[in-house]
């Protein structure tokens, strides 16, 4: 699929990223002298955090190139995302030259956070695949996008949008600023009087953001919130105790603060002293990684933005099991996150099971046994791991998971992992004895001949001899041990 991408700013830049790392070859027009820079920095933070995110195999990222004019970069485009910046005037003229020279089934997305699709179709000669396909900053990470238009477009846009791993929430009325923006700005007036009424600096409204409700935003949103905040009673009684407080004068929502030189300065030089030690991309990088603790952190409860994540490691495995793989198979790479260390400086024993138990789940859906096979009621289930540690391992090593298949029978098969650092050495082994399993019956069960197919053809590639310490269980030393020899 092509994807032309008008603007790289702030916006444009993200999209280019995230179209760009999953495999899509992208076209950029931008008149800025410096756009190419600007947007080989966000592909390098972006880059940078999806090998942090993803712990499956990323696919080869899509070219970006730079296109002379809007006419260059839409031709033959499936899919353009506008990020020009926010003027109706600008994006009329802008919109009129991709309709110009983009082929007449290409679907054109704007970023625009406040304009309605009413107001960018105007003078359009396909009005109906204007849409607005709105994203939040870092477009490479956060997944959703407020998708407005409705119609057979705005359905197409949400599938090619969902496939490079974004939340496309269709919006059923267009409404000026959509709804999350909505939401911020109520957010943001607010913390501007609190500001200029000198009750707060911008860094204690921060704290009391990222200490406490923010954290609960990005796992649950406001209404599954204040719905346990009701406790047994739940929602209703929420509603009914702390709805009158809606009445008291606890906002000053309604009011929209002057902005003007004097609150500017306030607001400038809390903010410097607050965060001014950090250059912007230094920012972004903290924040990158710490969205992508959050990101695991809910990819381990399967729950929200974390279930996305899972379900795009799973197509990146799918994806890379198709061609061969070669052999042993190379399935797995993680790069170690700062969390996995533990108080010695190097990786944690229980994510080195953790490398391998995400190689074993690589291992099985390249032969078949994915979530799909799952829900027929039949999977895999570990009942037996030996693991070697033999190196330290350091936060920010990627590690390459090289798996063998040392044996297998009708029910049973026998793995051996053994984790590769950059420079190929072996940071640690791991032999593990999988059984497969009736899930319902909760018992083991043969193998259907597709699995025993898959897995033949590996035992096929496989030359031996084993490791030499597979099959050898922990060494025995001192007394307990003298008492068994
Ligand atoms: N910055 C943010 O947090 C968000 C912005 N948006 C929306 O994204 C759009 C872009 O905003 P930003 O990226 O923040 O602005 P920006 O100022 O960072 O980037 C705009 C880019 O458009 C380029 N540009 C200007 N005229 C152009 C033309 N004729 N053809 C092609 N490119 C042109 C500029 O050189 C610049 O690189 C706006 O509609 C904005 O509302 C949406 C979500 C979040
Ligand atoms: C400030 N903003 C209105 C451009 C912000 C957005 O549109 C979304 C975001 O990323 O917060």
């Amino acid at each position: 699929m092509k994807i032309a991408a008008i603007g790289g700013g702030v916006i444009g830049g993200g999209w280019i990223a995230r179209f760009a790392l999953s495999g899509h070859d992208v076209a950029v027009f931008d008149p800025h002298p410096e756009a190419q820079r600007i947007v080989g920095e966000v592909m390098a933070n972006a880059a940078r955090a999806w090998e942090k995110l993803f712990q499956a195999p990323l696919p080869d990222p899509g070219r970006i190139t730079w296109a002379g004019s809007i006419a260059e970069a839409v031709a033959g485009a499936d899919y353009v995302q506008e990020s020009v910046p926010e003027r109706l005037d600008l994006k009329h003229h802008i919109l009129a030259e991709i309709e110009a020279s983009a082929p007449e089934g290409t679907i054109i997305g704007s970023s625009t956070s406040g304009f309605k699709p009413s107001e960018l179709r105007v003078g359009a000669r396909h009005p109906a695949r204007i849409l607005v396909a709105h994203p939040f900053n870092p477009v490479y990470l956060l997944p959703v996008v407020e998708v407005v238009g409705g119609g057979a477009a705005a359905g197409r846009a949400c599938e090619i949008l969902a496939a490079v791993g974004m939340k496309p929430v269709q919006i059923a009325r267009e409404i000026d600023a959509h709804i999350g923006d909505r939401l911020l700005e109520a957010v943001w007036r607010e913390a501007l009087w609190l500001v200029k009424d000198g009750i707060a600096t911008t860094e204690e409204i921060d704290d009391i953001i990222r200490f406490g409700f923010g954290l609960r935003w990005a796992q649950m949103g406001l209404f599954e919130t204040y719905r346990i905040a009701g406790g047994e009673a739940g929602m209703r009684h929420f509603l009914g105790q702390f709805g009158p407080a809606l009445k008291w004068p606890w906002t000053k929502l309604m009011d929209v603060p002057e902005l003007d030189e004097a609150l500017i300065d306030t607001i400038a030089a809390q903010s410097d002293a607050q965060s001014g030690a950090h250059s912007i991309r230094e920012l972004e990088r903290i924040r990158d990684d710490n969205l992508v603790g959050i990101f695991q952190a809910l990819k381990a409860t399967d729950w929200g933005a974390g279930r996305i994540v899972r379900e795009m490691e799973n197509g990146f495995y799918a994806r890379e099991g198709r061609p061969a793989t070669g052999y042993p198979l190379r399935l797995h790479q993680v790069i170690v996150p700062g969390g996995w260390v533990d108080y010695n400086g190097h990786m944690t024993e229980f994510r080195y099971l953790q490398a391998f138990g995400d190689a074993t789940d690589a291992v099985l859906i390249h032969i078949g046994l994915d979530e799909a096979y799952r829900a027929t009621g039949f999977s895999a289930y570990t009942v037996e791991t030996h693991i070697r540690h033999l190196a330290e391992v350091k936060a920010g090593e990627r590690l390459t998971v090289e798996t063998r298949l040392l044996g297998h029978d009708g029910k049973r098969m026998r793995l051996h992992h053994a984790i590769l650092r950059a420079d190929g050495s072996v940071a640690a082994t791991g032999e593990h004895m999988l059984l497969h399993v009736d899930t319902d019956a909760g018992r083991a069960a043969p193998m259907p001949a597709a699995l025993l197919a898959a897995l033949a053809a590996l035992a096929a590639l496989e030359r031996g001899p084993a490791p030499d310490h597979a099959g050898v269980g922990i060494r025995r030393i001192g007394a307990v041990a003298e008492a068994q020899a």
